[in-house]
């Protein structure tokens, strides 16, 4: 994030001259069959050093990698001044450059640690303690709807980080929640949403929460106007609206304007990314759900891997380990992609929600200088839960054309462990073996020595897997709020490495901007052909048969 283009530095340039001279040498077989200790070098235990008790596996020792290349890589590293620019972030430098902003998603979760100077800062203890009140009121019975009936549904409006992350981790904590209390998630501006949900509510025992960083977001304002039209229907009258509507925003003025008391308002700071905010007001839904107290524990999680991240030398430190290998892969082997496969049902939303995560913030291609990049930044990210996947892409990743970068996630212990936890044993199974498979392949040797001879050469041939494809593995004892808050953060972090090496800033978001602005434009001229203007004719014709085949 120093705005220095990454190709100038020299480890950038060495690691190019070892790509073009040895990567065709790297191969995975050779590697383990060369160094029997290969995992034991590339294997890093992750423990807490605060807070509950966390602990992961990280094995990197499947990727395209030696130790010379590693250190080049975290040379790299050393150079763009990742360090540097880690303990800005902590400390509440504006590194969010071009909003002039500090980045302190960790001053959301700061047990007391690191010292902050940044207003508001000191306002957190605060929200937590607002947010746990008002939990536990609603999940107690005691906050009563307007009929004198207890809650029992609630319904969180809001899009991109004011959603992915409450319904990423409700899903993820699905085990530790309040089951008779029903959680829905409404982000699409698409009608059949926001209808599709109120449907299954009863205005009488429903809570709408309205989150919204900015409270100027179209499709959320949209779908809290409608929702509030709903229960105005039933209840009538506004005053029951303070029973039964909450804001999660940082702007009060237009959460006061939508007639929300101010006691009713859950508040945050701009130096909360949106895609950062789960550990914030807009974290409601989440203590909601799973209770107050395993909403700490997550954030407790992901705090110690702040420390971790903050104290670590970087050959030990795992989002640094994690972001310099995924730059191995998106510079140097032109990988467009990177895969996350969680094998557990309950992250069946982490790859969406690192969608956002990991591309609204590197995908950028100006740095910080103002430069436009001569190489790649943020990769593609997308993933699926459990062996789901390899019924359906897992063939374009073992047999495709494209280098594929994958993290597989498992936990060694289900929380389902039904017919004795032969499920998790057959999905385990699969965890190990899809990256073996991927690292070791199967050679036209072996092929043909399995099927025998007289086949067709063509069929010998696409029996081949060439293997040779990288992956890391990460497992851990059990899916814990505290688990699942580090691991949030260890990807946060390693986003950020990536993005400092990349001299990118990755706490702006200045490419959503333009298709709003034109969208505001065309709903202006959508009522008749006539009004139509200005628009290529692509766009004009596209709008122009909308109108003539509308029913509505
Ligand atoms: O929370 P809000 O202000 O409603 O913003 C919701 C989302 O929309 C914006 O367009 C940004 O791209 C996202 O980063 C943000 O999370």
């Amino acid at each position: 994030m120093s705005g220095i283009p990454a190709t100038d530095y020299a480890a950038w340039k060495k690691l190019q001259q070892i790509y073009d001279a040895e990567h065709s040498r790297l191969v995975l077989r050779d590697l383990f069959a060369q160094d029997p200790d290969r995992f034991a070098k590339f294997s890093k235990e992750y423990t807490s050093s605060s807070g509950p008790d966390v602990t992961f596996l990280l094995d990197y020792s499947k990727n395209l990698i030696t130790q010379p290349i590693l250190d080049t890589l975290l040379s790299l590293a050393r150079e763009a001044q990742v360090e540097s620019f880690r303990d800005k972030m902590f400390a509440g430098e504006h590194i969010n450059t071009s909003e002039d902003r500090a980045v302190l998603h960790v001053a959301l979760r700061n047990f007391g640690d690191f010292s902050i100077s940044e207003a508001g800062t000191d306002e957190v203890a605060g929200v937590l303690q607002h947010i746990k009140e008002f939990s536990n009121a609603v999940r107690s019975g005691e906050w009563k709807g307007y009929t004198g009936k207890a809650i029992d549904t609630i319904v969180n409006i809001g899009i991109g980080g004011s959603d992915l992350g409450p319904v990423m981790v409700t899903e993820a904590l699905k085990a530790y929640s309040k089951r008779d209390l029903t959680a829905h998630f409404v982000s699409n501006i698409d009608g059949t949403h926001i209808s599709e949900t109120l449907r299954l509510c009863n205005p009488e025992t429903t809570l709408v929460i309205i989150a919204s960083k900015t409270f100027t977001t179209q499709e959320t304002i949209t779908n809290a106007e409608s929702a509030r039209d709903w229960f105005l229907a039933t209840a009538k009258d506004k005053a029951h609206v303070a029973k039964h509507f909450v804001a999660l925003s940082t702007n009060t003025p237009a959460v006061t304007a939508f007639g929300i008391a101010p006691e009713n308002m859950f508040q945050f700071w701009d130096w909360v990314g949106g895609r950062y905010s789960l550990w914030s007001a807009i974290g409601l839904s989440i203590a909601l759900v799973i209770g107050y107290d395993n909403f700490e524990q997550l954030l407790k999680g992901a705090h110690a891997m702040d420390q971790h991240f903050l104290t670590t030398p970087l050959e030990n430190n795992l989002p640094v380990l994690l972001g310099v290998i995924g730059i191995w892969y998106n510079d140097f082997y032109g990988a467009q992609t990177h895969v996350l496969l969680p094998y557990d049902q309950y992250l069946h939303k982490f790859a969406d929600y690192f969608q956002q995560g990991d591309m609204e913030s590197n995908g950028k291609s100006v740095t910080k200088g103002g430069q436009r990049v001569t190489y790649q930044t943020g990769p593609i990210i997308w993933g699926a839960a459990g062996t789901n996947g390899q019924h359906s892409f897992y063939q374009l990743i073992h047999q495709g054309t494209k280098v594929i970068p994958a993290d597989f996630l498992a936990p060694a212990t289900t929380l389902n462990p039904i017919a004795e936890s032969k499920h998790h044993r057959i999905l385990l199974s699969n965890f190990f073996a899809q990256p073996e498979a991927l690292a070791f392949g199967k050679t036209e040797e072996e092929v043909r020595a399995e099927l025998g001879p007289g086949q067709s050469e063509a069929l010998y041939k696409s029996k081949v897997f060439e293997g040779n494809k990288p992956s890391n593995s990460i497992m851990f004892p059990k899916l814990t709020p505290a688990t699942l808050g580090a691991l949030i953060a260890l990807y946060e972090h390693k986003i950020f490495v990536q993005g400092v090496v990349w001299g990118i800033n990755s706490f702006d978001q200045m490419g959503v901007e333009l298709g709003k602005v034109l969208a505001k434009k065309i709903l202006a001229q959508l009522g008749s052909p006539t009004d139509v203007k200005g628009h290529d004719s692509s766009t004009t014709g596209l709008i122009h048969y909308y109108q003539k085949h509308r029913q509505e």
